[in-house]
């Protein structure tokens, strides 16, 4: 076995971890609308109705116990519908903890999964990278010293095996080697959609369910088209006894629908259909898989639908905690996922309707989301008020989940989280005004320049993004000039967005206000206001925790700095390995310090996303750009125009600081500039 021993600090920096890949478009899917929610939702009221009366299926206790239902080994082939921001990453966590299953991700959209092939993903998630190439493109075998490096020196990684030698022969002493074998490749990625189901022993359906645009319950109810198609072909195709994994986020009772698909194509198979809701959010994704709070699985009362969750449960087993795989009915785990978002969302909608009383009293939100997130029945967490949520989720699995209580005859339930969502436009558009009424109740001749512009930090996912809703009110006033930088979007798939939510006459190209930088000193020179959309730690003008390039963590967000080893085994699971990655990687600035990597898919000559790349890289080492690093906020106010004005939607200046660069800023949920 090829050895591959630990380099050194020296050893030549890559800078593409700090380079952006592309993000995919949102891919709602616009053919007919054949799945009824409000249909569902009688039937789901008739069958608890029918359960309680002793006709229906009883609802059961399914805590899974390892004694009782054996994990089965028999899954070798797991197939995932679904390349976008949930089946992708999902799939290269599973078969990166899983060596002996072959993980093929099927998508009907040839250019999504060329993508995932090639060495620009379709999405950008901290650490993803990462494991696709370890998975996708196999590893190579390595060895090192179960030694922890000295903090004082990283040269104590490279030189372990000069040092272990040196000390053998003078002491004697041996050290603790770790082998770690090669890996073959076990992640793949393919547009044979029913080729791929024929073979597969489990299949997980993660397409998107985005709000019906059209028909009955347009923009509202879910929108099945990609579900029920995808459905279907399973059905069809499916080989005899493979397990069904709902893993997109669907109205309570959809397994029934799949379950009935089923019956109209293979009605002398049982299937079993499970539902095992994604909680993980973008940005963090690959933390979130990792650690993940908890894993639901909801399957059928029944001894095979037992045995089918133990199949399941047995995946994750391999790398979660067995107490944190849960079980449940199928209803309970489809409905947990949307409960959980909207419990989610109207934290963020609590703190921001308290935003708008802090503004008219002089209290401050952040010193009042301190105070009560103090109380350990409240909790520290999503208290962070703004310019409110955006994403592609939040709003839709509220308006499934009001359409769901509509549907059951519960109007006072599908209210109340209706109120959620009405206090979210509220926030964004209350906002947006604040802006206009500071500029003296007129944009027009003026340049208005938008700091950040996808739905959230660290990400180039720019569904529902608050930015473009708040652009939309800014352009009623006629602004003579808006300009846009994010940190994580290319420019021209923000320009596609303006094109496609606008319209192309708002661009500057073809006459319009908007134009897209991909330099924050550009976009906001001789600005008369800076409009801060995202939480990007490029923005802040304090010191926080250091923005993580890999493996940002959902409860400390920070990254992984303690030094795993010594390993407890000298078989280090892919977890421990993936933590020594994150501790050795930033520590020394290289992107494979266990030199595991294999040689990445080559691109030809003419990849437009390669010379993109390269001119990235190219300003970067001019210093004309700096990715990552904080916005030198004393250049740009000096470039604004006076009175300089500096609008903090989401909560990421300190404000003293700014004043002292006679800066004027109005934030939310604190008192306005002139008040202060
Ligand atoms: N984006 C997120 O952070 C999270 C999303 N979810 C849920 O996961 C589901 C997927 O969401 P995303 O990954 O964001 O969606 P996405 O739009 O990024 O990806 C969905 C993929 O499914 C593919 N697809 C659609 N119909 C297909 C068909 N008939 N055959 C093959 N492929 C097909 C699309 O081409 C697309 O690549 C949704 O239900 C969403 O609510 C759940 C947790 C987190
Ligand atoms: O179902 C989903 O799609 C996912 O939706 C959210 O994840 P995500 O939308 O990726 O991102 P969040 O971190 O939840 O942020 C959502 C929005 O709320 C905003 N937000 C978040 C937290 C907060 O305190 N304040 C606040 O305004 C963010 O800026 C962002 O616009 C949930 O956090 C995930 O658990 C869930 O799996």
């Amino acid at each position: 076995m090829a050895s591959a021993h630990l380099p050194s600090a020296a050893s030549t920096v890559d800078t593409d971890d700090c380079l952006v890949d592309a993000s995919t478009a949102p891919t709602t899917p616009d053919g007919s609308l054949t799945f009824s929610p409000v249909l569902e939702a009688l039937k789901l009221r008739d069958a608890l109705e029918g359960a309680t009366a002793g006709r229906g299926t009883s609802i059961q206790d399914t805590s899974l116990d390892g004694a009782m239902y054996p994990s089965r080994c028999e899954i070798r082939n797991v197939c995932c519908v679904g390349a976008g921001y949930v089946g992708g990453p999902t799939a290269a966590m599973i078969a990166l903890q899983n060596p002996h299953l072959r993980v093929t991700v099927v998508d009907r959209d040839p250019s999504r999964i060329r993508q995932w092939k090639s060495k620009h993903l379709p999405i950008h998630e901290p650490g993803l990278q990462h494991i696709i190439r370890i998975t996708r493109d196999g590893s190579k075998a390595l060895s090192f010293f179960n030694e922890p490096a000295r903090f004082d020196s990283f040269d104590s990684v490279s030189s372990a095996s000069s040092a272990t030698s040196e000390c053998e022969s003078q002491c004697g002493e041996l050290r603790d080697e770790i082998y770690i074998s090669s890996r073959s490749p076990n992640l793949f990625f393919s547009t044979e959609v029913s080729k791929t189901l024929s073979q597969a022993d489990i299949v997980f359906i993660a397409v998107n369910t985005p709000t019906k645009k059209r028909g009955m319950g347009a923009g509202r109810a879910t929108d099945m088209t990609a579900l029920e198609a995808v459905s279907r072909e399973i059905a069809i195709h499916a080989k005899p006894g493979a397990i069904i994994v709902e893993k997109s986020t669907v109205p309570c009772r959809t397994a029934e629908m799949i379950q009935n698909t089923f019956k109209a194509h293979r009605p002398n198979i049982n299937f079993e259909i499970l539902s095992n809701p994604e909680f993980l959010a973008e940005g963090s994704a690959m933390t979130d898989l990792l650690y993940p709070d908890r894993v639901i699985i909801g399957c059928s009362p029944t001894p095979s639908g037992h045995h089918a969750a133990a199949s399941l449960a047995s995946i994750y087993a391999s790398w979660v905690p067995r107490p944190k795989i849960i079980t449940m009915n199928t209803w309970s785990s489809e409905l947990s996922k949307l409960a959980a978002n909207a419990m989610l969302a109207q934290r963020i909608s609590s703190i921001n309707s308290i935003s708008a009383i802090c503004e008219a009293t002089g209290a401050d939100i952040d010193e009042i989301a301190q105070s009560i997130g103090l109380d350990p029945r409240i909790g520290d967490k999503f208290l962070k008020a703004g310019v409110g949520f955006g994403g592609s989720c939040f709003k839709k699995d509220i308006l499934s989940l009001t359409y769901l209580a509509e549907g059951l005859g519960l109007p006072e339930v599908a209210e109340y989280w209706t109120q959620v969502l009405n206090v979210n436009d509220w926030q964004r558009s209350r906002f947006a005004r604040k802006v206009v009424r500071c500029m003296n109740g007129t944009l027009v001749g003026k340049k208005l320049s938008i700091l950040g512009y996808a739905f959230k930090k660290n990400t180039s996912d720019t569904r529902e993004s608050p930015a473009l809703e708040c652009i939309k009110i800014l352009l009623e006033d006629a602004p003579g000039e808006i300009a846009i930088f994010d940190p994580c979007c290319e420019p021209a798939k923000i320009k596609e967005e303006i094109k496609r939510w606008i319209g192309s006459a708002a661009l500057r190209e073809l006459g319009g206000p908007i134009e897209v930088y991909n330099d924050a000193y550009q976009a906001c020179s001789n600005s008369h206001a800076v409009v801060i959309m995202t939480e990007c730690d490029e923005f802040r003008n304090y010191p926080s925790s250091k923005s993580p390039k890999l493996f940002p963590s959902r409860k400390t967000e920070r990254p992984i700095v303690v030094d795993p080893r010594p390993f407890a085994r000298l078989e280090p699971t892919e977890s421990e390995l993936l933590a020594l990655h994150g501790y050795l990687s930033p520590a020394l600035d290289i992107k494979d310090p266990l030199l595991r990597f294999e040689e990445e898919p080559a691109c030809d000559d003419s990849c437009a996303m390669c010379a993109e790349k390269k001119g990235k890289l190219e300003s970067v080492r001019s210093g004309k750009e700096n990715q990552n690093e904080r916005l030198d906020w004393v250049r740009i106010a000096y470039h604004l125009q006076r009175p300089k004005w500096v609008f903090d939607g989401r909560g990421v200046l300190d404000i003293a600081e700014m004043e002292k660069l006679g800066v004027r800023v109005e934030a939310i949920g604190k008192v306005g500039w002139g008040g202060r």
